[in-house]
Parts: C-alpha cells; structure tokens; sequence
C-alpha cells in the first residue's frame, strides 16, 4: 500500500494528498505533519519506513468539505485520491486514483466558494521580445468559465494583478513577482509558458488549427499565460473544461486606471483596517442575488473610459425609477420593489450552470434551478411591461428566456425534495422512470407480506404476540418474548438477544430481505445512472443558463444601484468627453451614512481649474472631500447614479492617490520613504486626463524639507502633468501658488472659534484657511489641559519671535531664513538681573515647572513670589 501511496504522492507534487482509507483521507510523512499543524488533528503513527516510524494523520470523509475550506483559506491545495477498484475484487491495494485537485483559485464547490466574491486563478508571464519585454497576464474564473488575457507594460504587472485580484498565481520559474498574502503563488516549469506549448494547449481544448479567430496574433505573452494557465487548470479538474468556450482580450485603456495604493486608500471592498464593511460595496450592496453582488463587486473596480456602456448603465438604471406609463405609481410596491422581491427567489445560476458542466452539480441545485425557472417568465414579463422602455433593459429580459423543454425537464426528473447526494437516493422523482419505480416498489412495498407472515407464524407457533419487525442494522426478524422461546420450530435461527425477547430469522424471511435490499441497491444504482443521463442531457443547457444568469447578475446590480440613488437622492451624472469634474452639493457616499448631518460641498475642476490647493484644520474635513470626488467619479465611471445635487464627470484615464502615511515595514520602507515612492510613481504617470489627490504631502519629514518638496510637487503636477489634483496640505506657504501658476485654486474647509472650543463647519470655502486650529484640535481630542496650555505658551512665543502672521513657519518666505530657524530653538529673553529683587524672583521661577504643580502648590508658589517682592 505505500508503495502505491508514495506513486500518487510523486504525482500530487507539492500538495498535499488526501488518501482515501475507508471512512477517512490519510495523509502521511511531512504532508501529515503539515496537515496536523494547520488543521490541529492528532498526528498519529503507521507502520514504519527504514525503521522510524511514519507519521500519520487523517480526517472523516464526510467531513471532508469544510477541512478543505480551512486548508484552502491558508493558501494550501489538496490532490484528492480516491478508491477506483472495488475493495472485494482487488488482491493487494484497491487501485486508487487522484480525481481532482483543490487550490485556492480553482474552486468550484459551493462549500468552498464565498458568495459574494469571484475566486480567480491568474498567470503572469514577462516575456522579452526585440529587446524590450511585454508581460502577459491570463486569468480564468472556473466558477462561471469566464477565462481572459491582457497584456501591459511589466511596470504596471503590479496594478494588473492588483485589479485582477487572483486567489492564485502561477508564474515561471525564475521570473521574480511578488503579491501579497492573500495570493498564493505557484511557480511551473517555464516551458509551459513557451509559444508552441501554450498555442498547442490553447488549440487543442478550444478545437482550433490557429488562434487567429482570437485576436491574439500580436500578443504572445497573453498566449503564453493562458496556455500555461490552462493547462494547470485542466489538470486540477476531473472533467473536461467544457464551459471553457472563449478566450476574451482586454485592450488596454478600458479602464480607469486604479493602482493598487489608490483601491485600498478609496475603500473600495476593504477598509483600511483591512474590514468587510463600511466600505463603498458593502453600502451599494443591495443585490438580491449572489451573482449581482459579484458584478457589482467586479464593476466598482472596474470603472470605464468609454462613455458609452456607462451611459447604457444609466439608462437601464433611469428606466428601473421610472414605471410605465400607466403602472399604479401610487400604490406599494413600486415595479421596482416588485422586481427585486422576485429576485430574491432566484439561486446561483451562474454557478449551478458551471457545476452543470462540470458534472458536480448537486441533485438540490438542480430543484433550485427548476424551481427559479418557473418564475423566470413573470420575471421577463415584468421587466418588459412595468418600466419605461429601454431597449437594454428589453435586451437583458430577452436573454432570461430559457427553453421549455429544460424546465420540463427537471420537473419531471427531480424530486420535489431531493435528498442532498445521489447516493442517499430519493433525488428521480417517481413517475420518471419506470424501472426505477418498480424497484422501489419493491423495496418498500414489504408491507402486506410482512403482515400476512406474521399472521402465519403466529398460528404455527401459537406465540400469539410473536412480531415481525425491521430495523437497519439487523434488517428483517421476528420477535419472541423470553417466556415463549420454547414454543420457536426448529428452522427459526437466532439473530440478535435482548433482555426480554429473542430475535429469529427464517429462510423464507432471509430470502424476502435479500430481495429488498438488493432492489435497494438496485434502485440506488438505477439512480445513480438517470442522474448521469440527465447531466448528459443538462449539458447542451449550460451556455443559454451562462447567458441566462449573467442578464440575472446585470439587472440585480443595476437594481441595486437604482435602489440605492433612490433611497438616497442620488442622481445620474452628466459624462462629458473632456477632462472636467465639476460637482454640485456632493456628498461622501459611505460617510454620509455614518453622520447625522452631512454637509454637502461642490467641486468644479476643469482646463482653467486643474488644481484645488485645500486647507483647513485638522478634523476640518479635507481628506473626506477629497475621497468623496474621487468616489463620486469613481461612480459615474461605472454607471452609477452619484450623491451629488448635480455632476459632470469628464474623462478619466487614471486615478492617484498619495493619502495617509503608513510604514511599510514588511516591504523596508518607512513612511516617509512610502510617502515618496508614492508621489514619484504619481509625477511619472499622470496625465491631463488624471485625477491625482494628495493628501498632506512632505509631513513624514522636516519642515522646511517637506515643505520645499510639497511646493515643488504641486508646482510639477499643475505645470507639468497638468493633472487633476486635489492637494490638501498644512503648510499655508503653499496657498501662494496660485499668484505663480495659473490653474491652482485656493479652498479651505471652514472652522469657527466658539467659547467652548472649535467648530469644525465641514463647509468648503473659497480661498485659503487664515489659521491651523491645531492646538484647539488637540484639545478636543483630550490632550491634558496642562500640555495645552504649554503648547499655547510656546505658539506664542514663536509667533512673536518670527512673524507677523500666526503660524510663522506657514506663512514664512519660501527662502528659509536663519532668523526664523534661530528663533525655534532660541531661548526666551533676557531678564533684567541688575536688580537683586528681580533676580531672586527670577531664580525661583526658572526652578518653577508650571506643568507639573497642582492648583494647591501654585497657590503657595504665588505666596512666596509677594512674599520675595515686599
Ligand atoms: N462634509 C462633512 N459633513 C459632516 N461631517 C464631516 C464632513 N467631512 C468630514 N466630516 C467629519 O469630520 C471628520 C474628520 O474629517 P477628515 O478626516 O476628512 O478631516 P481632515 O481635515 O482630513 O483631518 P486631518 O487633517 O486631521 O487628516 C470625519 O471623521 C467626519 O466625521
């Protein structure tokens, strides 16, 4: 047996293998290890190998599904062995075989699948060619058999992989990538990566002569990546990749660029602590199904640059508010309401369908389908005659048209409630095979015989209670209370003794059991057949139930987004062909739902208006206006509805972020470091048609330094890149900009001084904010009042040692000047010491630390200093 175990280890490689033993998988030697690790089973011992022992350790079959979650959520794949041969008729091991291969990125199984989030396996490959190198990039979600290529610059892998957002990643040997831990990462042999052996992979499961009817005659990167993909793929799955139909290519420029800094900093599906929620998907997310969750979920982060899909979006979203004429607007429920309620009855088509072609689809997912499909005709119906028409909307209702005979089908063929697996049996609904019938008949008609038997043993034994009975361990018997026993013939053999009875079997008995459990076996096997038949006729059903569920995932997103721009005055953006974003009333789409009053404010960028320099204090609200345009862009780039009185959003090619300061310190940088690289990568890239915000630029260093490098990076941006930028910043010296480049705009978010502390209006104001409120921030935030006072103390000290204007090293020249830098380090005046007086007085206060005396100790201190002067 470990011969044959240490065969198929060979063959699973690197991951780890699940023997199958009876009841359980085994694993053993380091994979067994490993498994006890992570799954905290107890490692236990089997025989020995060069006499130590081998280590061992297993899980139950039936528990199977969820170790392998477990395993899979740590990056680990499985190769799953099962028993082939029968048990009976092998000598030495039963032949075994692995079936199927489970990573991260090729899950298909409910169980392990999230919802509400696509798992996609991806491969990236930099190839040289004429001296200069292409990266290709493959990706292939096996759940719903969409499968990609695109092909981009290797400096922008990185952002690729980081919108493509694979569960794994597959990549040459020696090509050096980095992801981060959410990807687990495989590296192959580079010659699946190779043109031939990709195009011959790629040819031969698409049953092509050439890839010309690709599109791909130009890119042998993209081919190279997908016929490496494919073939790992393929060989994880047991199947054939039959939905596997097409290899679409994404050009680049079809959408707006988002680098990887520029997702996380906007909160796109992740805060920045790394949570669910609040982020922009889980506020938009109202879809009913699973698969309108992942579209929306996929097109928040795919904004697009071509106006005209968004606009089909808008429209199909205006249409969903806007009942048909005649429709009773006045009466609940809207059409709108109507039709997300009918939703809600709808399963996952879209991966049912895949695990239709792959041949695991479960005898429950099948009764789902059956049952959705009666509701699929209302549903188009509604969708045709309850809304304003919109030939989209009318297009995608068309799509749910599904053939008669396939709901026929499955009404006839599947149990009104099937049991979980085929196996347990009762999933063929009677009336749907004949034969199939007859044998269940027969394994459960026992009734009358069992009724007539016992009344005939009754009256040749003359045991008036004697009984025949049926359990399933002991199956058929007859039972005789202690007392009676006597009176058992002599052709009753015992089968089982309890406390009061003796249980018999005769061979008229004996024969009638094995009748009915074989015609249970038999049925269970006549089963299994007409599930595999109907599977046989599901198949050619899988590309219109593919189309079928992604029209279901388009209408249920953009239900969503229509519910929510209702629920939340939320109106449809204008989309202009320049590069403009002027915004009328615009609020934060999360953060106005966290806030009782959120203030509204506009924002109008455009050729004359590149630059909005933003000041105010701390707390003012500057990075939430900033985020909230970048959101609402983000939004009319997809085809939302925005929360905005009113907006037009121009064209955009890419949206940049410099926000916040965190260490990298597993990547070796420090903040100021990452502060930089940011900025770099923002100055090399970004184009008229970008919108950049910087947040606080230059803080991570000194003043003067991190002022000088602010002053020139906007300089750059306004001048140079001619970006969109949004630029908040603390040092005021920057608000002269303006005067020297035209195009920069001064704004601040306004802030009132009150008896109880500051106000903070959240209102953007024209101009630049007189003042920092720093100190009275900190108040508010619970600085000690002590500390404040000091740091009020010193404020003023260096105000009235440096400059006329509060906050001397904002307002200060651009040209440090050494009375200035003097001047923070300087100590305070000279006292006059001629006087002794003065100078006693003068002694003891200098001792004095006012910070650290109580109320009590002041008091005594005010005492002694009279006492001293009289
Ligand atoms: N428009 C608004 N209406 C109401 N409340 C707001 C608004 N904008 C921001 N806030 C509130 O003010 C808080 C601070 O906002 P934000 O972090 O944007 O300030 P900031 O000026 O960037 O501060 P800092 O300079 O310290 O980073 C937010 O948590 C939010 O609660």
């Amino acid at each position: 047996m470990m011969r044959q175990y240490l065969r198929l280890k060979e063959e699973a490689g690197s991951h780890l293998l699940f023997y199958r033993m009876g009841d359980f998988y085994e694993m053993f030697y380091e994979d067994a290890e490993r498994a006890a690790r992570l799954l905290n089973l107890t490692l236990t011992k089997r025989g020995t190998s060069n006499g130590a022992p081998i280590p061992m350790a297993g899980v139950p079959f039936h528990a199977m599904e969820g170790y392998l979650a477990r395993l899979v959520a740590l990056g680990e794949s499985v190769a799953i062995c099962e028993q082939i041969g029968e048990p009976a008729a092998s000598k030495g091991p039963v032949e075994r075989q692995i079936v199927r291969i489970v990573t991260p990125g090729t899950l298909t199984d409910e169980a392990l699948l999230p919802a509400k989030a696509d798992r996609l396996i991806a491969a990236a490959w930099v190839m040289s060619q004429n001296r200069s190198k292409t990266a290709g990039v493959a990706w292939m979600n096996l759940a719903n058999g969409d499968f990609a290529v695109t092909s981009c610059d290797p400096e922008m892998l990185d952002t690729e992989l980081h919108r493509i957002a694979p569960a794994e990643l597959i990549f040459p040997e020696q090509q050096p990538l980095s992801m981060d831990d959410s990807t687990s990462t495989r590296r192959m042999p580079a010659w699946h990566f190779e043109l031939d052996n990709a195009q011959t992979a790629l040819q031969s499961h698409f049953g092509v002569d050439s890839m010309a009817g690709f599109d791909l005659a130009d890119q042998p990167a993209c081919i190279g990546a997908a016929g490496a993909l494919l073939h790992y793929v393929s060989r994880t799955q047991s199947q054939a990749l039959s939905h596997i139909q097409s290899l679409r290519v994404e050009r680049a420029g079809q959408y707006v660029v988002l680098d990887p800094v520029t997702r996380k900093n906007l909160e796109i599906t992740q805060t920045l602590s790394g949570e669910d929620s609040p982020t922009l998907f889980s506020t938009l997310d109202h879809c009913q199904t699973p698969m309108g969750s992942r579209l929306l979920r996929y097109w928040l982060h795919h904004p697009l640059r071509d106006n005209t899909p968004v606009v089909e979006r808008q429209g199909i979203i205006q249409s969903l508010l806007s009942p048909a004429a005649g429709s009773d607007q006045f009466n609940a429920p809207t059409p709108l309401y109507a039709l997300r309620q009918t939703l809600r009855k709808i399963p996952d088509i879209e991966r049912i369908a895949t695990r239709v072609a792959l041949r695991s689809v479960r005898p429950r997912e099948l009764a789902s389908l059956r049952d959705a499909m009666q509701v699929l005709p209302a549903l188009q119906q509604h969708l045709l005659s309850s809304f304003q028409a919109h030939a989209s909307l009318s297009a995608l209702a068309h799509q749910l048209g599904l053939e008669d005979s396939l709901t026929t089908l499955l009404q006839q063929a599947i149990a009104a409630e099937p049991a979980l697996m085929v196996r347990d049996g009762g999933v063929i609904a009677d009336g749907f095979d004949d034969t199939l019938d007859e044998l269940r008949r027969l394994a459960t008609d026992s009734g009358e015989f069992l009724v007539a038997l016992e009344a005939r043993e009754r009256e040749r034994t003359g045991i008036a209670n004697l009984r025949v009975e049926f359990n399933r361990v002991h199956g058929f018997f007859i039972e005789v209370s202690k007392g009676q026993t006597d009176k058992v013939p002599d052709d009753y053999r015992r089968r089982q003794t309890l406390k009061n009875v003796e249980r018999y079997i005769t061979p008229e008995l004996k024969s009638w059991e094995d009748k009915v459990l074989s015609a249970q076996d038999r049925s269970l096997a006549r089963e299994k057949l007409l599930y595999e038949q109907l599977l046989d006729t599901l198949a050619p059903h899988v590309t219109p139930l593919s189309a079928c569920a992604q029209a279901l995932a388009r209408i249920d997103a953009l239900a969503a987004l229509a519910e929510h721009a209702m629920a939340n005055d939320w109106v449809a953006p204008q989309l202009s062909e320049n590069a403009a974003i002027v915004i009328e009333q615009g609020r934060h789409p999360v953060v106005e739902h966290s806030i009782e009053r959120f203030i509204a404010n506009d924002c109008d960028l455009g050729p004359d208006r590149r630059m909005l320099l933003i000041t105010g204090p701390n707390m003012g609200g500057k990075s939430t206006y900033m985020r909230q345009i970048a959101l609402i862009v983000l939004l009319a780039r997809v085809g939302s509805f925005v929360p905005a009185a009113q907006a037009t959003i121009g064209q955009v090619d890419r949206i940049f972020t410099r926000i916040g300061a965190a260490d990298d310190l597993a990547g070796g940088r420090s903040t100021f470091m990452m502060e930089m690289t940011e900025a770099a990568a923002i100055l090399a890239a970004s184009t008229p048609q970008s919108l950049v915000l910087m947040d606080e630029i230059g803080r991570g260093t000194s003043t003067y330094d991190g002022l000088a490098l602010a002053w020139a990076i906007a300089h750059r941006l306004l001048t140079h890149n001619q970006a969109l930028t949004l630029f908040a910043t603390h040092y005021f010296e920057i608000t002269r900009l303006p005067d020297e480049a035209a195009g920069a705009v001064n704004v601040h978010l306004a802030a009132a001084e009150s008896a109880s502390g500051i106000v903070f209006l959240h209102e953007v104001q024209p101009g630049p904010a007189s003042r920092s409120y720093g100190i009275q921030v900190a108040q508010r935030a619970g600085i000690p009042a002590a500390v404040i006072r000091h740091a009020g103390r010193e404020l003023a000290r260096l105000e009235s040692a440096g400059a006329t204007q509060p906050q001397l090293d904002l307002f200060s020249p651009v040209e440090p000047d050494a009375d200035l830098a003097e001047a923070l380090i300087a100590p305070p005046p000279p006292t006059d010491v001629a006087d002794p007086v003065l100078t006693e007085l003068h002694n003891t206060l200098k001792q004095v630390d006012p910070d650290t005396l109580t109320p009590r100790e002041a008091l005594d201190l005010l005492y002694k200093l009279r006492a001293q002067l009289s």
